[in-house]
């Protein structure tokens, strides 16, 4: 990869690789735009095949926070982190707190929070090194484990967008395809479970297969058979790019909502999406609930303001479909201009001299 015309391609502000021998550390921070405020993105670790692979995944999904803070409405700039490693074997204490004093050498330009393969007692490592990070254990009075919140948006904005894929918000009797029954599909599971949902479910992990189908009366499938099932509506909860060539001619639903990061392959696949008539919620505006709950740690975390919060990506996702509409362009066309104008709002108002920046009357003697 052209490191340097990939980052200028899509204007990322700066990449740190860091590096610690003792634990092991080998961590990428993507800072893509701090337009808004601080970057503000979780910490993923993962078996990555090659460094290509793990640059290409921080700084993708770099971007992909950009986008979601500013269409939830945060003043905060997009940034990510991969830790390259085995979440199972490699991890170790030291390995968070090097990583931490890393951060702090950013002196705030970058805040972390969990991800995939890390987790609240891991925040709490870094925690000892650095005041940049959120998504810490709940007993200090912090947002602990962000995935029932992240849930929580899932369940709000799949019921904006049956509303406007089937005219009713109501998710009873609707057959929701749930591929991956992580920590937050697991939750997620619990709210269309209760609403009377009926869930068909997949897993490579056979264990929460069958925690599901016991308490969810969830039908289960094998990984590659949920793009073919039955179903009203598909949610994709594991991994990105589920979205690609192999998979959407197969897919029988009217509606994608789901808590995957990157669901789309390309963008071309959400033309391909409209075309067919399937509504797709984007990935980065209905997922924001995470963000949105770690986010109120930076203002002194208040549970039920952020809850509140949180119930605001249905309305994002119906400003969505409006531009959508009123544009005739696919939703994860809409959702990026709704981003870009506030992010493009921003930069407008910076035209003006602001008195309190570095300027030359700081030479003044
Ligand atoms: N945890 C959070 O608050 C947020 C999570 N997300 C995204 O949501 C997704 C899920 O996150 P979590 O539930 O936290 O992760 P998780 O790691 O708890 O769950 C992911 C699940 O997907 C399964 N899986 C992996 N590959 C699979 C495959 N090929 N087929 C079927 N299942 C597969 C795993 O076995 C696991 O059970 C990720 O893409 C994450 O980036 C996005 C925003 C916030
Ligand atoms: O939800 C989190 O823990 C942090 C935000 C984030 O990285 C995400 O939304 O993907």
């Amino acid at each position: 990869m052209e490191i340097f015309s990939y980052l200028e391609k899509y204007d990322y502000e700066q990449v740190l690789f860091c590096q610690d021998k003792q634990s092991g550390l080998k961590a990428i921070i993507a800072i893509h735009d701090t337009t808004l405020g601080p970057a503000l993105g979780g910490t993923r670790m993962w078996t990555y095949h090659s460094e290509a692979e793990a640059i290409e995944d921080a700084l993708r999904l770099a971007r992909g926070m950009t986008y979601k803070n500013a269409a939830a409405g945060l003043d905060l700039g997009g940034g990510k982190t991969v830790i390259i490693g085995d979440p199972k074997k490699d991890k170790n204490p030291e390995m968070f707190r090097a990583f931490g004093r890393y951060i702090q050498s950013l002196n705030g330009r970058y805040i972390t929070a969990e991800d995939v393969g890390t987790n609240e007692s891991d925040m709490d490592q870094i925690a000892l090194e650095t005041e940049y990070v959120t998504g810490l254990s709940s007993y200090s009075g912090t947002a602990g484990n962000p995935s029932p919140v992240t849930a929580l948006g899932i369940y709000q904005g799949m019921k904006a967008t049956a509303k406007e894929a089937f005219g009713s918000e109501s998710l009873e009797g609707k057959v929701v395809a749930v591929q991956g029954i992580g920590n937050v599909a697991y939750s997620l599971c619990e709210f269309l479970h209760e609403e009377g949902a009926q869930l068909i479910v997949t897993d490579i992990n056979k264990d929460v297969v069958k925690r599901a189908q016991d308490n969810f009366n969830a039908k289960a499938v094998d990984p590659d058979d949920i793009y073919d099932v039955e179903c009203d509506i598909y949610a994709p909860c594991a991994l990105g790019a589920t979205i690609n060539d192999h998979t959407i001619s197969r897919l029988k639903a009217k509606v994608i909502a789901g808590s995957a990061n990157n669901q789309l392959q390309s963008q071309e696949h959400g033309d391909i999406l409209y075309q067919k008539g399937i509504l797709y919620a984007p990935d980065y505006v209905i997922n924001a609930g995470g963000v949105i709950n770690v986010a109120d740690e930076l203002i002194g975390y208040n549970r039920d303001r952020a809850l509140h919060n949180v119930q605001r990506i249905y309305k994002n996702l119906e400003q969505v479909f409006a531009i959508s509409n009123r544009d005739q362009v696919p939703t994860n066309i809409a959702a990026d201009r709704l981003a870009e104008e506030r992010i493009q709002a921003k930069l407008n108002s910076r035209s003006q001299f602001i008195t309190n920046e570095r300027n030359i009357l700081d030479r003044r003697l």
